[in-house]
């Protein structure tokens, strides 16, 4: 069973129609792009699988996202899902305490309590984050006195803390230097053997050097999906061809 599936998803922000029928898959364990201009409904699509669309008013969804075949508006609850699929914003957003307390913080929500069990998880996940070698002496200072680019990799291990099953990525290194946006793609590319990842990307140069998958969205329609190979050397629609060369967009 696809890890997502997403079938005639449309959602409409009062009158406006920002996702048009939107049917997709994903594949466990693997990266899908997505990509499109600004204000086709990338954000707005991968806010719809975790529920983060919830939270605004006026907002009308029809269709359905399963994940693992359940459906996440009606038999998931949002807690549970929220711990499932994770997201990883496009600004750093490190909480203003101790490194080693943003990645604490999720496990300790969900009940964890016992000190040698939260630094065991603390540790696990800045290694998976590849960030524990940088920041295993400075643990208990303030997650502010991090780079951004060691913020968005503290941000990733929060994440990972809490043992999710997907990562949404929102354009998780539009705010980084070169060496911190290399440091993140060579760490989505192992994150994939564990985790199923969704990322946003205007870099169209980073969509091929991270994702297996590619999906183009125009006007809130996906236009096509498929192995980023094939989406971005012999794409089936024109408009993915114009956008891909840079025609528009
Ligand atoms: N909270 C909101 N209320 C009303 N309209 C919204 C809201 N968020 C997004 N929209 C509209 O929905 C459409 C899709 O926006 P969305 O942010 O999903 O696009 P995007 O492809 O992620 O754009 P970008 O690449 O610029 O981040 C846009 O027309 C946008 O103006």
């Amino acid at each position: 069973m696809k890890k997502i599936q997403v079938k005639d998803l449309d959602l409409f922000y009062g009158d406006v129609q920002a996702l048009k029928k939107i049917n997709l898959d994903v594949e466990r364990n693997s990266v899908l792009a997505l990509i499109g201009p600004s204000g086709c409904g990338k954000s707005t699509f991968i806010r719809t699988l975790n529920r983060m669309n919830d939270l605004i008013e006026g907002v009308k969804i029809n269709g359905t996202v399963l994940l693992d075949g359940q459906d996440v508006y009606k038999e998931v609850d949002v807690i549970e899902l929220r711990k499932r699929v994770g997201m990883v914003f496009q600004k750093p957003n490190p909480f203003p305490m101790t490194v080693y307390d943003n990645v604490a913080y999720g496990p300790r929500i969900h009940g964890i309590k016992d000190k040698k069990k939260l630094n065991e998880i603390v540790e696990k996940s800045l290694k998976a984050a590849a960030l524990w070698d940088e920041v295993k002496d400075r643990l208990y200072k303030s997650a502010l006195s991090l780079s951004g680019g060691q913020q968005q990799r503290l941000c990733i291990a929060r994440t990972l803390a809490v043992e999710p099953e997907v990562i949404l990525m929102d354009e998780p290194t539009s705010a980084l230097d070169p060496i911190s946006t290399m440091k993140i793609e060579e760490l989505i590319n192992e994150l994939k053997n564990k985790y199923t990842i969704i990322i946003v990307t205007h870099n169209m140069q980073q969509a091929g050097r991270v994702s297996d998958y590619t999906a183009f969205f125009l006007n809130g329609e996906l236009i096509e999906c498929g192995p980023t190979d094939r989406v971005f050397y012999k794409p089936k629609d024109k408009r993915t061809e114009d956008y891909i060369t840079g025609r528009f967009g």
